[in-house]
């Protein structure tokens, strides 16, 4: 499968990702969000046009806020007012025609994060030492129950061969969303589901749908405006996972919270007030890592689905519980009714855009 008729590996990380995040996620945040691309600078014209791709975004979540389901007429007609804004995808001049079925089959995925029928939402996240960019979370906008997916909320997974490895990772900088499976090698996490933080008592998991397209799973009941969090695995934070800073290792003194860990900082970092700045990297915790310092996830069982569930720990992974979250209610609450954990509509995907046919690691 040469180029020409599949996206490249190297082209979905470096530049789909990336731009899609520019263009859907930052200029709502109105921060720089996380990059596999340690070069990218927000491209001039999307600078230039937050304002505009702002008002479009909003007008997207009213309209389909009305509509009360995510209604593919209106992602369609919402991708062409950004496509229609000038300079915005010149970056994809060369792609071919699959290619930018991907590029706006992607934008689908990052839209779902500002529709309100979706089920779940991107916010700042300033709880990470680690995070060595702003960072994001992602949080319910409606009731889920146990054994529920969130079907809206997608991962894409790139493979990450280790030619590409080499070239493209700096370890600590970029490497956020990289697991290792046994059967797979490498793996690159893309997509919304990039933006799930790790917790020792995770309420979801992602399970793959496929070898290049994952789901999210509801572990426990979740209430709207919980964070939707996961377990990354048992070294992702180093042994035993002794830099973690989740809730879970707050509340019971492990992890980075454990009686004497000098590791890392206790409290989360002040960032730079500006906005799309990055993090100051003299705030950066040392990494508790592996011997080479590689954040990863070792899983052994044969199948793709199984690389997600070894990721999810088989009896409690605390044996203390963790005190109980206060919740809050929710200005974004919806009926449960109305709630797209219930009843779902795709946005269009492109007949061409197949989900399970592997990505091209040809550059
Ligand atoms: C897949 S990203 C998750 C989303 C992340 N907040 C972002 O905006 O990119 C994984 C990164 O989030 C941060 N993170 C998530 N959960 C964490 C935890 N429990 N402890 C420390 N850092 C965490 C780390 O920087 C990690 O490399």
């Amino acid at each position: 499968m040469g180029p020409s008729n599949s996206i490249s590996g190297r082209v979905l990380i470096l530049n789909l990702d990336d731009a899609v995040t520019s263009i859907i996620v930052d200029p709502l945040l109105e921060f720089r969000t996380h990059k596999m691309d340690l070069q990218w600078i927000r491209k001039k014209t999307v600078e230039e046009n937050a304002q505009t791709i702002r008002g479009i975004i909003h007008d997207f979540q009213i309209t389909v806020g009305h509509v009360g389901s995510c209604d593919p007429d209106i992602y369609r007609s919402t991708y062409e007012k950004i496509k229609n804004i000038k300079g915005i995808f010149d970056d994809f001049g060369n792609f071919s025609d699959e290619e930018k079925e991907r590029l706006r089959y992607h934008i689908y995925l990052f839209l779902k994060m500002w529709d309100p029928n979706s089920g779940y939402t991107i916010r700042e996240c300033l709880r990470y030492s680690s995070d060595t960019y702003r960072g994001g979370a992602l949080y319910a906008t409606c009731d889920f129950k146990k054994g529920e997916w969130i079907s809206e909320l997608k991962g894409c997974i790139a493979p990450l061969p280790p030619e590409i490895y080499a070239e493209l990772i700096v370890v600590g900088r970029n490497d956020y969303s990289i697991q290792l499976s046994s059967r797979n090698g490498q793996q690159l996490w893309l997509g919304p589901a990039a933006f799930l933080n790790h917790d020792c008592r995770p309420n979801c998991k992602i399970v793959p749908t496929g070898p290049h397209s994952a789901q999210v799973l509801v572990l426990e009941d979740i209430k709207a405006n919980e964070e939707l969090l996961i377990y990354y695995g048992e070294r992702f934070f180093g042994e035993d996972n002794i830099a973690c800073e989740c809730r879970t290792c707050e509340s019971i003194g492990a992890g980075a919270f454990s009686n004497g860990n000098t590791a890392v900082r206790r409290s989360p970092v002040k960032f730079n007030s500006g906005n799309f700045s990055l993090r100051m990297t003299g705030n950066r915790r040392r990494r508790a890592d592996n011997k080479d310092g590689r954040k990863s996830t070792i899983v052994n069982e044969e199948t793709a689905e199984a690389d997600a569930n070894e990721n999810i720990p088989k009896s409690e992974p605390i044996d203390e519980p963790p005190k109980r979250r206060k919740r809050r209610r929710s200005s974004l609450a919806f009926d449960q009714s109305s709630c797209p954990g219930v009843v779902h509509r795709e946005p269009e995907i492109p007949s061409s855009y197949d989900l399970e046919r592997p990505l091209s690691t040809e550059s």
